[in-house]
């Protein structure tokens, strides 16, 4: 496919072609006569004490010279009549391919597919003119040779056809590692342009290690494709060596045995001018030229045709590198199911790591309110993320919705982590963000829901300046910008911590009142109070039930409970005195049957248990 587009560019119009061979010649006149005139201008002229006979010689290469300047011209205009169609022609095939595929809209796509076409075109046109004129330089140089003296062409030629063949042979594994070397500088582009584009969405989901470590993944795969590459540009760099330099050398090491044979000094002058002005150069733009523009249109053409080729990256163990392109899906409500999940952070290769998760059921249907119990560093950030789909299981599956939490779309979900993140604009545009059409009507229901009154006032329509807000108020921000946001899975991850009791109990309340599913990694147990349901991780088990009956099931529950009440026993005193709702307060301070009261010391702030 990609050999008969090619093809087809070139014999579209033969009667071109056959102007671009007849200018090629005259372009390549400097080269058939260079080592001649020098020759004829040394022996007969300046070495004979005749210069006038000299400077015509030279006068000879100069009107040579300005014949091949007015040809390169026509030459240039030659092949960019070959080229513009062939371009023509492939942008045509992405256009008409991508009508079909029905992505008509995706000017992105076909934006893509343009720059992929102006490469080819670009390639396409250097290639024509390296080869072009290598052929044509190597055929003249040989004609002007054997005029000259046949004896200098054994120790010219062979070592040229030596280089060339040199070249040939390597250049395989040449256009796989610039081919490896391409794809891989695009993922990476594709990788930070991806990450650069959504910087606000990963900093404000907590998500900045992973993307991180991905972005990193592609640096180093480009960083060893390019250490690849270079290993056998060495080869490249060889076969100039052979065939440029080589002759140079035999040239000058036989010019004894030459002369001996009657090979004059002016020959061997005009042979080193062969050699050195016409072949090297020549022969140095096709290893270029080939070696890079060859391989990047084959790649190009690759992409723009759909021709599948070899593994993209380092054989065939590499991980496919194409970038993924199935599309997010709008999952079937919000019901979230996870089955036998089996999660643990670690690179693949290295020893296998111990799982943060392990074998994890768990159903939580549409409209539940989950809380998430445990112990620092037990795994409920984890499950979080897996959650939200910000990392994949191991094993097993998460299902939103029916549908993969990684694919689903992302307007669907949303997890808020404990960094909340405001972006420097009106209160107003960071809590639409996520609900560009949001009435003012209710933005200001979410600000009244959320405690923002106060802030909406301050900041009077005016810019935020993130700094200046409490770590609190930022949370707030954060939490009623996915209030608005058409989210019907909500995960907060320990979101409420900078909150005091009455604002946490508040949002946890707005957030339950506003339907959809409800997951709370709590920071405090009040959040599992006031919960449906709670899961206790506990190592690699976990508990699911109602409060009541994780605190007759779960030791490790009854003895977080038992911390947190008698902390709070001895709080609700304080926190009456500072103004907080009388209610609030009760709430948060009752005391379920079954909890054990304990010393005021570990605070209300779960994760102060080490697991
Ligand atoms: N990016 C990571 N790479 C390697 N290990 C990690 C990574 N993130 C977390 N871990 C480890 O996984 C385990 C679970 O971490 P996770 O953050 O999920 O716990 P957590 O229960 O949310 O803790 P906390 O309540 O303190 O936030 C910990 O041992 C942690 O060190």
């Amino acid at each position: 496919m990609r050999r008969r587009v090619v093809l087809d560019a070139l014999w579209r119009e033969p009667s071109r072609l056959l102007r671009l061979v007849c200018w090629s010649v005259a372009e390549a006149l400097p080269s058939l006569t260079g080592g001649y005139a020098v020759a004829r201008a040394v022996d007969d002229g300046f070495a004979a004490g005749r210069p006038g006979v000299g400077m015509a010689w030279l006068g000879v290469l100069a009107a040579a010279w300005a014949v091949a300047a007015v040809s390169a011209r026509q030459v240039l205009l030659l092949i960019a009549g070959i080229v513009e169609p062939f371009r023509d022609d492939l942008l045509r095939r992405v256009v008409t391919g991508a009508l079909r595929a029905g992505r008509g809209g995706d000017s992105a796509a076909v934006a893509r597919m343009n720059h992929q076409v102006e490469l080819a075109r670009d390639s396409f046109g250097a290639i024509i003119t390296v080869v072009r004129s290598f052929v044509f330089t190597l055929v003249s140089v040989a004609v002007g040779l054997s005029t000259l003296a046949p004896a200098v062409v054994p120790l010219v030629l062979p070592p040229v056809a030596l280089g060339l063949g040199l070249f040939l042979v390597s250049l395989p594994s040449l256009a796989r590692r610039q081919r490896e070397f391409i794809v891989a500088d695009e993922c990476t582009a594709a990788a930070v342009a991806a990450m650069a584009s959504g910087l606000r969405d990963v900093t404000a989901c907590g998500a900045e290690e992973r993307v991180a470590a991905e972005v990193g993944q592609a640096v180093t795969r480009q960083a060893a494709s390019a250490r690849a590459l270079a290993r056998v540009t060495a080869t490249r760099t060889l076969s100039l060596a052979v065939g440029a330099w080589l002759p140079v050398v035999l040239l000058l090491a036989g010019a004894p045995w030459l002369v001996r044979q009657g090979i004059t000094g002016g020959v061997i002058l005009g042979t080193l001018t062969y050699v050195m002005q016409s072949l090297a150069p020549a022969l140095g733009g096709l290893v270029q030229g080939l070696g890079v523009s060859g391989v990047r249109l084959a790649v190009t053409l690759e992409r723009i045709l759909h021709v599948p080729g070899p593994p993209a990256l380092h054989g065939d163990t590499e991980p496919d590198t194409e970038p993924d392109t199935e599309p997010d899906t709008e999952p079937d409500g919000a019901r979230l199911v996870l089955r036998g999940v089996r999660f643990a952070y670690g690179a693949a290769g290295r020893k296998a790591p111990e799982p943060v998760i392990d074998g994890l059921d768990l159903d939580v249907p549409e409209g539940d309110h989950l809380a998430v119990v445990g112990p620092s560093g037990i795994g409920k950030s984890t499950l979080a993320a897996l959650v939200a789909g910000l990392l994949t299981p191991d094993e097993g599956e998460v299902l939103v919705g029916g549908v993969p939490a990684a694919r689903v779309r992302p307007a669907a979900r949303a997890l808020i982590p404990q960094e909340a993140y405001v972006f420097p604009g009106t209160l107003a545009e960071n809590l639409t963000y996520l609900a560009p059409g949001a009435t003012p009507e209710r933005v200001d229901e979410a600000v009244a829901a959320f405690g923002l009154t106060d802030l909406a006032r301050r900041c009077a329509g005016g810019p935020l300046d993130p700094a200046e807000l409490s770590a609190g108020e930022r949370q707030l921000v954060a939490l009623a910008r996915t209030y608005l946001s058409p989210a019907r899975l909500v995960v907060l991850d320990e979101s409420t911590c900078h909150l005091d009791p009455v604002a946490e109990a508040r949002a946890e309340a707005a957030f339950a009142a506003r339907g959809g599913t409800l997951v709370v990694v709590a920071h405090r147990i009040s959040s599992a109070l006031r919960a449906k349901r709670v899961l206790v991780m506990d190592g690699t088990r976990v508990r699911l039930g109602s409060h009541e009956e994780m605190v007759a099931a779960s030791p490790l529950y009854a003895d977080l409970v038992g911390h947190w009440t008698g902390h709070w026993a001895g709080r609700s005193e304080e926190l009456c005195s500072e103004g907080l709702s009388a209610g609030a307060v009760a709430e948060d301070a009752d005391v379920s049957p079954g909890r054990r009261p304990e010393p005021a010391a570990l605070g209300g702030d779960l994760n102060r248990l080490d697991a």
